[in-house]
Parts: C-alpha cells; structure tokens; sequence
C-alpha cells in the first residue's frame, strides 16, 4: 500500500500534513501516535471513507478515490466508533453484509458460523446488535470486515473496551489471517499491543509520520517501543501531576 502527500485540513487545524507511507504486504502494522495525532483521520483517507484534500492512495496497484469499488472489494474496515445496524441479529448482520459483497448464500451461512464460533459468538448470534456490549459489538464488526476475505483489514483501536479474554480471541484471529499472507494495519495509542502485535510500525504525531519501518528498526537501541515512541513524539519531560499540589492531600479547607 503506497500513500503520497495525503493532506486533512479541518477549518484552522490540519489534522493531516501531507504524509507518504510505504506500507508492504503480508505483515501486521500498527500506525501509532498519541491522542489526536492524525490516525482516525489517516485511516479513513486511505479506506475511502473521507475524502483527502490532497494526496493519493494505492492499494494493491488501484486508487483508493479513483476506482473505489475496485478497492472496498479488497479491504475489510473495523472503522472507530462503528456505527452497527442495531435492530438486527449478530446472524442477520452477517447474512446482510454477505448480500452487500455478493457473496453467495450458502456460503455466507458456513463463514458466519465460523466466524460467530470462533469469536465465541455462537450462543448470541440470534441477539440484537443492539443489546451487544461493547467487546461483542467489536467482535460482530470484525466478523463482519472479514466476512469477504480481504487481502488487507484495517482496524481502528480495535481492542478499546475490550476485555483480555475477547482480545486474546480477537488477537488470535488476526494472526492466523495475518500468517496467510494477508495484511493488518491496525491504529493504536497502547504500544506494549503494538510492540507484541506488530511486525513493521508508522509513528504519527501531530498530523506527520515521524518513523516507519520495521518494529526492530524504530525501536532501534531503546529498550522498548514506549522509550522509542516518547523520544520520537517528544515527550514534554512532565513526569505528571508536579503541578497539582492540591491533588491527594486531605488537609483542604474545613
Ligand atoms: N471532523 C473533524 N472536524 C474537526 N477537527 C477534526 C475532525 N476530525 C479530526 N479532527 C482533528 O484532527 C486532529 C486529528 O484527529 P484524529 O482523530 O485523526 O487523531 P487520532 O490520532 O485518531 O487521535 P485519538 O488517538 O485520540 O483517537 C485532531 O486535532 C482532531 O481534533
């Protein structure tokens, strides 16, 4: 996947400060940053959900705002903040994206079992989304980007609000697709997932790409990916909390 010069401006704030990427196949990336560095923004541009204002993306040789339909047949999206259609079963949210791909019937049928089996799904399939917790939406939204076999899934803080158990399961998935040679771009602000997920990471900070590369490669001499990612975002040197001298201290006014 090839981004060039991608640009987002919104009013004042340029969210987006035209950004290349080099993202290569088969491997499991992680675009990191901390809050509001540009990631949501980056990933919707690149899955065709917001249009950029300047800049190009390829994935898999086709332009993402060129020949769109070519590319949302190829790519499965666990946006931020996904929006579910609530009054439907786990089931039936299933069988509707299948229609949408084109997929036939009879095999939608056997990938929706299977994938409600291993998400642990099974025994909600016939519950409303809408009655879903947080971790079981993520999960039927999962099921659903990958319903069509994408060659490469993008997730949006796919593991926010989930529990250890559901994203242990949710991890084991995404590395039995990643091992056949499918690839994951997932955005994430909690580097120990990054540094045990991933195998190549971008570093995002306000609105540019910092470092890329292999994950040995922008850890480089730092003893973890934290270290590397503190140093290359520029921590303020603030340990936090100096400044609250109020905070903790019980002896306020009577
Ligand atoms: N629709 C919008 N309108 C105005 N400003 C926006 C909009 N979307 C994003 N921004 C701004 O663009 C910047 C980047 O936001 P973005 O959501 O892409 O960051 P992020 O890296 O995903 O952050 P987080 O980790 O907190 O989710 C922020 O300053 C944000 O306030």
């Amino acid at each position: 996947m090839q981004v060039h010069g991608l640009w987002k401006r919104f009013g004042q704030q340029i969210a987006v400060a035209g950004i290349d990427l080099e993202l290569p196949a088969g491997h499991f990336i992680g675009l990191v940053g901390p809050n509001g560095a540009g990631k949501t923004t980056t990933l919707s541009m690149v899955t065709g959900l917001l249009r950029p204002d300047a800049g190009t993306v390829e994935i898999g040789g086709a332009d993402v705002w060129r020949d769109p339909v070519a590319v949302k047949s190829r790519i499965g999206v666990l946006p931020e903040g996904l929006r579910l259609f609530e009054r439907l079963s786990g089931r039936e949210l299933l069988a509707y994206t299948g229609r949408l791909r084109g997929i036939p019937g009879a095999e939608t049928d056997r990938r929706a079992a299977q994938l409600l089996d291993v998400l642990d799904l099974s025994p909600a399939q016939n519950k409303l989304v809408v009655d879903y917790s947080t971790g079981m939406r993520k999960k039927i939204g999962l099921a659903a980007a990958l319903l069509h076999n994408p060659e490469v899934l993008f997730l949006d803080e796919p593991f926010e609000g989930v529990d250890p158990v559901s994203a242990q399961v949710i991890r084991g998935v995404l590395e039995r697709y990643t091992a056949s040679g499918a690839s994951v771009v997932f955005s994430s602000h909690v580097m120990e997932l990054v540094e045990s997920l991933c195998d190549w990471v971008a570093v995002m900070a306000a609105g540019r790409i910092v470092a890329q590369g292999p994950l040995a490669d922008v850890r480089g001499a730092a003893p973890s990916l934290q270290d590397a990612f503190l140093s290359l975002v520029g921590a303020t040197g603030r340990t936090g909390g100096q400044d609250l001298d109020w905070l903790g201290s019980m002896k306020g006014p009577q």
